[in-house]
């Protein structure tokens, strides 16, 4: 069965979007790092909140629903992850980017390739670099990186890695029924989608790392851009309000973090299937000059030959059915264009 890796390979990207600096011995922000001042680096409001859902709550479906269609965005509480297995996996992300930079560099990402060691897929669109290293998981792809960075000792890594993989694909299957369920479209296709994702291995996880800047003003983390698969569960637990979303008429919003709370974004295969009624929601990430941020992201989606379309037998489809493989190429290729490129 292909996997997601398969869908990458036809897309190379160059070594210099992929090796990242060597953020821990630089004491200024070089040229090739410094934004231009910009929309995205305007002041953001802290004052309006994105929704924080109880999963427990019996009104849950419906909250989501709203959520997703207000927002693209919304944080769960009481999502049964235990707060030590949060804790684990970031512990074991700062472990795997606190390494030296040769280290890192044996499981550099290939230009083809979709796992390792490496910058964001998105660098080669924007004319300056990010505030940001990455680690890219995919099914057990982490057990032969962790061998050649810990040969005696890369049971730890792959153990909190997997079991954290596992629970977030159960927290995902549940977030992605009840955001069907409050969709207008048959039980069929709930029950079908829901559990066909569930078999599936269109899974990733990311971890991702925003050193300390010395210029945070001049520098991103992330640039904006929006998930490209069903959805996103950001574990941001222990962070400040380096997340922001853009919400059209408002502009920058900051993602406050909540205690144990997780993130849960739309991304664009959601945002086709409910035809644009739960938008992918455009997102960034800011840096700091005395704290390095950790964040970790599963990414949540179907089969890679399976075909998307929207779900609603009864509106008039806006984005014409597609493989999610070929989603993945044109997103490849068009980034933030790739939702007009498919609009009927
Ligand atoms: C499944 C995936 C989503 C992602 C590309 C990837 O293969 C694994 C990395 C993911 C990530 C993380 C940082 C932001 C992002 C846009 C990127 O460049 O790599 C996302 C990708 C995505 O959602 O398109
Ligand atoms: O680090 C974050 O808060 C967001 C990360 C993100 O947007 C991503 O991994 O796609
Ligand atoms: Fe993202």
């Amino acid at each position: 069965m292909s996997n997601l890796s398969d869908a990458y390979r036809d897309y190379p990207v160059h070594l210099k979007h992929i090796i990242p600096l060597d953020f821990h011995t630089i004491d200024s922000v070089p040229e090739s790092h410094e934004w231009p001042h910009s929309d995205c680096l305007e002041p953001v409001i802290d004052e309006i909140s994105i929704p924080v859902i109880d999963l427990m709550d019996p009104n849950a479906e419906q909250l989501i629903g709203h959520a997703s269609g207000n927002w693209g965005i919304f944080q769960v509480t009481n999502h049964g992850v235990p707060l030590s297995m949060l804790m684990d996996v970031e512990c074991e992300a700062r472990r795997l980017f606190s390494l030296p930079v040769e280290e890192k560099l044996k499981v550099l990402r290939s230009p083809e390739g979709a796992t390792g060691y490496g910058s964001a897929r998105i660098s080669p669109f924007f004319s300056k670099f990010m505030w940001h290293e990455g680690f890219t998981i995919i099914g057990s792809s982490s057990l032969d990186h962790a061998k050649e960075l810990w040969p005696h000792d890369y049971k730890r890594f792959c153990d909190v890695i997997d079991e954290y993989q596992k629970k977030m694909k159960e927290l995902a299957h549940q977030i992605l029924l009840l955001t069907l369920k409050s969709l207008d479209i048959s039980e069929e296709d709930i029950a079908s989608w829901a559990a066909s994702t569930y078999e599936s291995n269109g899974a990733a996880l990311q971890l991702n790392s925003y050193p300390c800047c010395p210029n945070p003003s001049r520098a991103i983390g992330l640039a904006p851009h929006t998930d490209s698969l069903l959805l996103t569960i950001l574990n941001q637990t222990h962070d400040s309000s380096a997340l922001q979303i853009f919400r059209d008429g408002v502009g920058w919003i900051a993602v406050a973090p909540v205690p144990q709370a997780l993130v849960v974004n739309v991304g664009d295969l959601l945002h086709i299937l409910s035809n644009a009624k739960f938008p992918s929601v455009y997102h960034q990430v800011i840096v700091s000059e005395n704290k390095h941020r950790i964040s970790v992201a599963y990414f949540y989606g179907p089969r890679t030959d399976s075909e998307v379309a929207p779900l609603s037998k009864v509106e008039v489809p806006i984005y014409r059915s597609l493989s999610v493989k070929e989603f993945i190429s044109i997103k490849a290729k068009h980034l933030d264009k790739a939702l007009s490129f498919i609009r009927i």
